[in-house]
């Protein structure tokens, strides 16, 4: 593929590829006006014109979504004094909105199954304070690594674990309390090895024994165990023995004991994000054409988009809510996704999202989803649906 030839700030390849899925590429027109935007950890407002100060720039409340800050487009936040300090963090207000449209509340037990590198994570345990568990999982070791390296450095893993493992497959219960998984017939029997508390330093045997465990799955693709990366102290894992944590439920049991709230934030062609495709100047235009472009990679990512949400649905007790959200605008990725999702599950309905009349998004293809884009909201691009499971 040739390098861009217009005016446009966008690759004329990409210009086509939105063409062809029905998008106007004007909605990128304000990509490069589009704000930065932070999440302040709660009870560091008091800081804020400390911070303001130390990045010399003004930094504005949004006034639709309680924590988050924007910043002038161009502002880099990794140097500055309070993001080492674990007091600030980068995430899109568009990715905010879809994490406050679970309404996560003190107790809940929340799975986020395609969790790295994290930012979505660290909101939910924001939220989501001293009570529940939030369990994180990424089929990419070296991504959820990078997770877990946020989790810690921002102090919010007391109540995390993080798995690597197929989101497709999963298929643990919430951790809860040793003696509320008793009520999810989790029988402790004989005198069994316990998960001890986390330590980040571990042990040559415990090291030899994850390798082996690693290689094993190597050998043996079909029955792949997920692999435990992190746990905090409070999520449920210490005390479980091996069989107990890596117990698979049934899903009538599910109904029942599974997770509250879920997090589809699915793997896409990442096109809502002008910001990540113009990396592709970088990275040549040949890898646009693969990991973007190419229609057979948007029909294996569609496949895959539906196993997750599909899977993620499963995993969700009856009442439960579930986000599925995309940084793709292709329809082919969101609505098509939802709409054959809800053709084959009838105990699932779409949910208007509480709050989100403030929101400046419109209306996604199908009524009840929203759609962001740096036109309309001055965020990244990305889609959310908002689905419950009902009793059928
Ligand atoms: C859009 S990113 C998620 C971003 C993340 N929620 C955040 O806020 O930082 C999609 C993630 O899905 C992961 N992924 C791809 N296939 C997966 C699968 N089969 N199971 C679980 N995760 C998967 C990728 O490794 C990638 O980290």
């Amino acid at each position: 593929m040739e390098e861009r030839t217009s005016n446009s700030p966008l690759p004329d390849a990409f210009v086509d590829f939105l063409d062809a899925n029905g998008l106007d590429p004007s909605i990128y027109s304000a990509s490069d006006l589009t704000p930065r935007y932070i999440r302040l950890k709660p009870g560091c407002e008091s800081q804020l014109e400390e911070i303001e100060a130390e990045m010399g720039c003004k930094v504005e409340k949004v006034f639709w979504l309680p924590g988050f800050y924007s910043l002038p487009p161009n502002v880099q936040i990794a140097n500055s004094k309070a993001y080492r300090e674990g007091k600030i963090y980068g995430i899109d207000a568009a990715s905010g909105a879809a994490v406050s449209a679970l309404n996560i509340s003190a107790g809940d037990h929340v799975l986020d199954l395609c969790a790295a590198p994290g930012a979505k994570l660290c909101m939910i345990l924001d939220l989501l304070g001293d009570l529940g568990t939030v369990t994180g999982v990424d089929v990419a070791r070296h991504r959820l690594a990078a997770c877990r390296t946020m989790v810690q450095k921002y102090e919010l893993g007391d109540h995390c674990r993080l798995l690597v493992a197929d989101g497709t497959t999963f298929s643990l219960f919430p951790t809860r309390n040793y003696s509320d998984s008793k009520s999810c017939e989790s029988v402790l029997i004989g005198d069994v090895e316990r998960f001890k508390e986390w330590r980040s330093r571990r042990t040559w045997k415990e090291r030899k024994k994850a390798a082996r465990d690693r290689e094993n799955a190597h050998m043996n693709p079909g029955i792949q165990e997920p692999e435990l990366l992190f746990y905090g102290k409070h999520a449920g894992v210490v005390g479980l023995s091996e069989d107990e944590l890596y117990k698979t439920v049934s899903n009538s049991e599910l109904l029942s004991c599974g997770y509250d709230k879920v997090l589809v934030d699915a793997e896409c062609t990442h096109d809502g994000s002008i910001k990540h495709i113009q990396k592709f100047e970088h990275w040549g235009w040949k890898t646009l054409q693969r990991r973007v472009l190419d229609a057979e990679r948007t029909d294996s990512l569609t496949v895959l988009q539906l196993k997750l949400l599909s899977n993620g649905f499963r995993l969700l007790k009856v009442g439960g809510l579930l986000v599925y959200s995309t940084c793709s605008l292709t329809i082919a990725q969101n609505e098509e996704v939802v709409a054959q999702f809800l053709k084959e599950n009838g105990s699932a309905e779409l949910q208007e999202i509480s709050g989100a009349e403030s929101w400046p998004c419109r209306s996604g293809g199908i009524l009840k989803t929203l759609r962001f884009d740096p036109l309309t909201s001055q965020t990244s691009g990305l889609f959310v649906a908002m689905i419950r499971k009902i009793v059928t």
